[in-house]
C-alpha cells in the first residue's frame, strides 16, 4: 500500500522540539529574533509569511515582521535589510522571494548578514553548503531530508532523480543528496527543461523529486513501481472552490499514488516542512551568535 508522507505531522513534531530549544535560549537570556520581509502583494507570498510568523508565535521566537511597498525604490529594501544586520534581538532575516522585478535578487540575497540569513542564500553559505560544511540548509531542501529520515526512507546507493534546478530547491537538495552524510549518498540526477527524454531518468529512479514549477507535470506513467515521490510544488490553479483556486503539486497525485511507494500531499507535504526549517535555522542561529549549546532535532 502507498505510504502518504504527512508533512504536518512530521513539521509538528519538529515545531515541539524546536519549542524546547527557544527555552533552553530564554534560560540563557535569550529569544530567537526572526525578521520577516515581505516587498510583495503576491497573495501566495503573503499567505507564506503570515504562516510563517504565526509558526514564529507558536514556539516562542520573536518574529518581526516588515512589509515594504512594492513600488518603494530599492533603497527601502536594502536599508531595511542593513537595519536588521545591526540589530542584535534579530537573528535570523528572511526576505520573501520573488521580490519585484526592479530589486536585484542576488544583490538583496548578497546584502544579509550571512550569520543572519536563515534562507542559506548567501553566496557564502551556498559554498559552505557545497563544501560539505553548512551553517544554514536552505529550508526546503532541508525539510526533505527531514522528511525522508522521519519515513526512515534510505537515500543511501539510492537513484535519485530531482526535476527541477532552481537556486532555492533543485541545485541544494541535490548537494545534499551527493554529499557522505545521512540522507546523502544517494546517486543523484538532475533534471531540467532541456533534459532529453525525462521519463527515461524517472522512470528508474528509486526517489523522484518534483521541483520543475510545473503544475502536475510528472504522472505515474514516469514512476518506477515502489518509488518514493516528493513533491515540491505548490501551484495555484483556478478553481471553483471558496478561494477561487485549489493548491496542486508538480506531481498528478492520482496516478502518481497508484504506482508510487510512498508519496507527499499538496497541501500538507513540503511545504509545512519548509517553514519549519525555517524555524529549526532561526534558532541555531541564534545559538550559534550567543554561543549557546542546544540539541536541535
Ligand atoms: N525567502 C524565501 N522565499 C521563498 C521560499 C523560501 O524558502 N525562502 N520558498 C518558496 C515558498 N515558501 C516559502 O516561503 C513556502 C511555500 C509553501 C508553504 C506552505 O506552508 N504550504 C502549505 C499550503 C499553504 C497555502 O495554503 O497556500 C502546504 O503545502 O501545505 C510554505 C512556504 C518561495 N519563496
Amino acid at each position: 500500500m502507498t505510504e502518504i508522507i504527512d508533512g504536518n505531522a512530521v513539521a509538528g513534531d519538529i515545531r515541539a522540539e524546536l519549542t524546547d530549544c527557544v527555552e533552553t535560549l530564554q534560560d540563557s537570556g535569550v529569544t530567537p529574533g526572526l525578521a520577516t520581509v515581505l516587498m510583495s502583494d503576491d497573495p501566495a507570498s503573503e499567505t507564506y509569511v503570515s504562516m510563517k510568523q504565526q509558526d514564529c508565535e507558536e514556539v516562542g521566537i520573536n518574529g518581526i515582521h516588515v512589509e515594504i511597498d512594492p513600488d518603494a525604490p530599492a533603497e527601502e529594501l536594502f536599508e531595511t535589510i542593513d537595519r536588521l544586520n545591526d540589530d542584535p534581538e534579530v537573528h535570523g532575516i528572511l526576505v520573501q522571494l520573488p521580490v519585484p522585478d526592479h530589486v536585484d535578487k542576488r544583490a538583496v540575497i548578497r546584502a544579509i548578514d550571512p550569520a543572519k540569513d536563515v534562507d542559506g542564500f548567501h553566496p557564502e553559505n551556498v559554498g559552505r553548503l557545497v563544501a560539505g560544511d553548512a551553517r544554514f540548509k536552505p529550508c526546503t531542501p532541508h525539510g526533505v531530508q527531514k522528511l525522508l529520515a522521519a519515513y526512515e526512507i534510505e537515500t543511501a546507493g539510492a537513484d535519485v532523480v530531482v526535476v527541477g534546478r532552481s537556486d532555492i530547491v533543485g541545485k541544494p537538495l541535490a548537494n545534499l543528496f551527493i554529499q557522505k552524510a545521512p540522507q546523502g549518498n544517494a546517486t543523484t540526477t538532475i533534471c531540467h527543461s532541456r533534459t532529453d527524454d525525462l521519463e527515461a531518468k524517472t522512470k528508474t529512479a528509486d526517489i523522484v523529486i518534483a521541483a520543475a514549477g510545473v503544475p502536475e507535470f510528472i504522472d505515474g506513467a514516469m514512476l518506477n513501481e515502489g518509488a518514493t515521490v516528493i513533491d515540491v510544488g505548490i501551484n495555484r490553479v483556478d478553481a471553483d472552490t471558496e478561494k477561487g483556486y485549489e493548491l496542486v503539486g508538480d506531481v498528478d497525485y492520482e496516478s502518481a499514488e497508484s504506482v508510487a511507494g510512498a508519496i507527499t500531499p499538496v497541501p500538507g507535504g513540503v511545504g509545512p516542512m519548509t517553514r519549519a526549517m525555517l524555524l529549526y535555522n532561526a534558532v541555531n542561529a541564534a545559538s550559534e551568535q550567543h554561543d549557546i549549546d542546544i540539541e536541535l532535532p
